[in-house]
């Protein structure tokens, strides 16, 4: 009866194995050894939505809850060698990109992303929540011609917003004109302009370059808000590599997302990460409503 019960548990079925569909995905970012933003809090985050994680890191980051304190990027020849190894071997359905410092990885990156016919979904860090930079300012150009127009989706917050369009991003409004920018004249296949920054309800807008969505929830008032957008980022793509539309991806990260925030352990003695195994407590939480 064990046997029989934990193989049901954790072994796809020979369904899925058939169908070479076990849910694969695959983030390419910086590090974070407290385990609240970059691979970690995106490895994590597959985990609870039962995808099969794959990552490449980057950058290696020493930083906490208070900052960041060194980061080390990852020669490009390590960075080519790890794309090499997954791509020669296990092909995922979605691709995850997070930190990524500089135009020369972006590049390689985007080399490999292009080739693929898979959901590419692009959370463009530029700063950190403690205020440190974690990509070179001539990167964020590279950001734009290479990288933005493969994604299937991108989630800029305000601040990214900002720099991708050029415009202040302060208002509802402005999160409108920016998302049609991001899609029209940057080329990104749609977008979630996040508002966790901004006063009031946690306000985010998707935008698929024909109709907006707003996706609302109560504002949690806590500090604990380290890597929301890495995990938020992680959740839209391990619905994508299970097959859900772009917008009930967006649904379901967005409730992921408001759990994480809502049930945090208050870890750290600055920004605490979010609790990534928070949707399990509530029983029976729609998939997408
Ligand atoms: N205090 C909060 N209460 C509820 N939802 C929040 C809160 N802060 C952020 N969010 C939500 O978390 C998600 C991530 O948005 P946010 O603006 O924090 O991204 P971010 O700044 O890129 O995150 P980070 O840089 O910390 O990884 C969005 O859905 C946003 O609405
Ligand atoms: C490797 C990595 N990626 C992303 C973030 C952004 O997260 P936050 O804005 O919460 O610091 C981070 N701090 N570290």
């Amino acid at each position: 009866m064990m046997e029989s019960s934990i193989k049901e548990i954790f072994y796809p079925s020979e369904e899925e194995i058939k169908m070479n569909r076990f849910p694969v995905a695959l983030t390419i970012a910086g590090t974070d050894p407290t385990g609240g933003a970059g691979i970690q809090a995106d490895l994590k985050t597959f985990q609870e939505l039962e995808v099969y994680g794959m990552s490449i890191l980057t950058s290696v980051v020493a930083q906490n809850t208070q900052g960041v304190s060194d980061i080390h990027h990852l020669p490009l020849s390590m960075l080519a060698a790890q794309l090499e190894s997954v791509f020669s071997d296990i092909q995922p359905h979605a691709i995850k990109t997070g930190m990524i410092a500089t135009a020369e990885m972006m590049e390689i990156v985007a080399s490999r992303i292009k080739s693929k016919q898979t959901q590419y979904i692009m959370d463009p860090v530029m700063v950190a929540t403690s205020g440190h930079h974690l990509i070179d300012e001539q990167a964020v150009a590279s950001l734009k011609e290479s990288l933005l127009p493969l994604a299937t989706v991108v989630t800029p917050n305000l601040p990214e917003a900002e720099a991708l369009t050029g415009s202040p991003v302060k208002t509802v409004d402005d999160m409108r004109e920016a998302a049609k920018v991001i899609v029209h004249d940057l080329g990104a296949g749609s977008v979630v302009v996040k508002g966790g920054h901004m006063e009031g309800d946690a306000f985010d807008l998707f935008y698929d370059g024909f109709s907006f969505h707003e996706l609302i929830t109560p504002r949690i008032n806590t500090r604990h808000t380290h890597g929301t957008g890495c995990t938020f980022s992680a959740a839209i793509a391990a619905e994508l590599a299970k097959g859900y539309t772009l917008l009930d991806a967006v649904k379901t990260a967005k409730q992921f997302i408001q759990l994480a925030i809502e049930h945090t352990w208050g870890l750290g003695k600055g920004n605490g990460p979010t609790n990534h195994m928070a949707h399990r407590r509530v029983k029976g939480a729609a998939k997408n409503d």
